[in-house]
């Protein structure tokens, strides 16, 4: 019997409601060709953030447990909203101790596993206290506490609603990290292989479970004591069930969150956005990898690498359209299918014109990056000067490892640090084909300063970095302009042109259209 993987994401996992989609979905999947279900959850919604902000209470010693108590409260008013503890039960806790106590006293045995959690947590907050200080091994064990209290709530959800053969397991058991170069990214960045299960360690945790269910975000790291734990950075669920999906085998991987799909730009902010319809893995990972938040970038590498087709769904509405991610043999066709913006960049410059016309200069320029594990992102280059943009660098700008990379940089040259600032990139395939399409992109950009263009070397996006503040303008203009909303598209003749068959085939309906038809959900 295959698997079908489902991922839920925070949105997805936190109300009643929800609940029941996720567990009519689980039954709808057991009920087509006797498929076993592999179901991956986040933290409730928020919840990573305030575990954030509890280590940052902890550390600062103030007030350390006001974010635990928030947390605890939005784990039992999900449980008194599906029927798991009495309102009555719940009532009167309004403090952190209170909590405890009445965890120890009256909380109701299927829920002692969440309480047992919660106390556990609570005791590496105030260890973290009385230190003052948390290094990424610790962070990584409190933000896994989110994942692992949904998990332990859901469980007791699920059979609540009638699924009695659910199995937890521990996600830390299945994946493994690979080694990293710093400790950030080892503990708090980590990434994981894609794999086969050769030896059998799937099979062994699922056991004869048709359904099992374990926490996104978080994976077992390989130290000399034995198996520490490491999250796979923020928004990192879906790569988690990209992972399990591959080594799983999996006939589909499922991914349920709060819109339908893909959009051709963030719904949140550009409301007549398109939703795309299907997407190959390069065009979905391009998208993802430029800004379109609803995948974590690292997703589509492990589903790609096993052949797994990927469907992103609404929880809110499970049977309406969706985004369908495969392999396609169109890539020959020029297509535009988003424009997106990514925030808090960082611009280096070098400039060293005694080097102009030098063997060498390219490389000497990188190798303080690779040294310091600091990844480039975009690159333009001149005969005497080179720039590129860093979306992530670990430890921030005022840390140690970007010090010692300008001070290496300063022996090259001159360096220049612009940011935070922004990337606005038009995401599509064989754009360079397409630049009379284009035109009208350029002509918004007067009046706005481009710090850095740059046109992807296989052709898949165009992107332009500005500053912070003229990114989503930016976005909603450009936006408009290659997608001009579908009501007002005989009004704008001049670019008719924008509409053709294969645009039809790949764009579904807006997400304003989606938002007013008849069966209704909201963000
Ligand atoms: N291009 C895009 N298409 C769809 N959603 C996007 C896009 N860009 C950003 N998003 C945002 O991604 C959100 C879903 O991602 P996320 O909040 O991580 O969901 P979840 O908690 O379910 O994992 C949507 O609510 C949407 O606002
Ligand atoms: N809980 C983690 C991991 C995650 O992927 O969450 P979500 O699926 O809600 O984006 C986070 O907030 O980063």
């Amino acid at each position: 019997m295959g698997w079908v993987v489902l991922k839920f994401g925070g949105t997805s996992v936190s109300t009643a409601p929800r609940w029941r989609c996720i567990c009519r979905r689980v039954q709808g999947v057991l009920a087509e060709d006797g498929h076993r279900v592999w179901v991956v959850i986040s933290a409730l919604t928020q919840v990573t953030n305030r575990l954030t902000a509890a280590l940052d209470e902890a550390v600062s010693g103030s007030q350390h447990l006001q974010s635990y108590f928030h947390i605890f409260e939005q784990h039992m008013q999900l449980a008194v909203e599906v029927g798991l503890v009495s309102p009555a039960e719940a009532s009167g806790i309004v403090t952190a101790e209170q909590s405890a106590a009445w965890t120890d006293a009256v909380s109701p045995s299927l829920l002692q596993p969440l309480v047992l959690e919660f106390h556990h947590l609570r005791r590496v907050l105030d260890g973290i206290r009385l230190t003052e200080e948390a290094s990424p091994r610790l962070k990584a064990r409190v933000l896994a506490f989110g994942e692992l209290l949904s998990t332990h709530l859901g469980l007791e959800i699920m059979r609540h609603e009638g699924l009695a053969q659910v199995t937890r397991v521990d996600a830390r058991q299945v994946l493994r990290s690979d080694p990293a170069p710093s400790e950030i990214d080892r503990y708090l960045e980590a990434s994981v292989r894609p794999s086969t299960d050769n030896d059998g360690t799937v099979a062994t945790v699922a056991g004869d479970a048709p359904v099992v269910l374990t926490q996104g975000f978080i994976a077992g790291a390989p130290a000399a004591t034995g198996i520490e734990t490491c999250v796979l950075g923020r928004g990192g669920s879906d790569t988690s069930g990209a992972l399990f999906a591959a080594l799983l085998g999996a006939a589909r991987y499922e991914i349920w969150t709060d819109v339908h799909g893909m959009y051709t730009s963030d719904p949140r902010f550009v409301p007549h956005a398109r939703l795309l319809k299907s997407l190959d893995y390069r065009e979905a990972q391009e998208l993802a990898a430029m800004g379109a938040k609803v995948l974590h970038p690292r997703c589509i590498g492990p589903a790609h690498w096993a052949n797994v087709p990927v469907e992103i769904r609404n929880t809110n509405d499970p049977d309406g359209e969706k985004t369908v991610i495969g392999h396609s043999d169109d890539d020959a066709r020029a297509k535009i299918m988003a424009v997106v913006r990514r925030l808090n960049m960082t611009l280096v410059t070098i400039t060293a014109y005694g080097m102009c016309g030098t063997s060498g200069f390219l490389s000497k320029v990188f190798l303080p990056f690779e040294q310091h594990g600091i990844s480039v992102d975009l690159i333009a280059t001149s005969q005497f000067s080179v720039s590129v943009t860093l979306d992530h660098v670990p430890g921030g700008v005022d840390g140690a490892a970007f010090g010692a990379l300008v001070a290496a940089l300063e022996k090259l040259g001159a360096v220049a640090v612009v940011g935070p600032c922004a990337t606005v990139s038009v995401v599509g395939r064989h754009l360079r084909t397409s630049l009379g399409e284009l035109g009208p992109v350029f002509r918004l950009l007067e009046g706005t300063e481009v710090l850095l263009l740059s046109e992807s070397a296989e052709d898949l996006n165009l992107s332009f970095v500005v500053s912070e503040a003229d990114a989503d303008g930016l976005v909603a203009k450009m936006h408009a302009a290659l997608f001009p909303p579908m009501e007002e598209d005989t009004a704008l003749p001049t670019l008719s042109y924008l509409r053709s068959p294969s645009r039809d085939a790949l764009l579904g309906s807006s997400y304003s259209a989606l938002l007013s038809s008849p069966r209704g959900f909201s963000l």
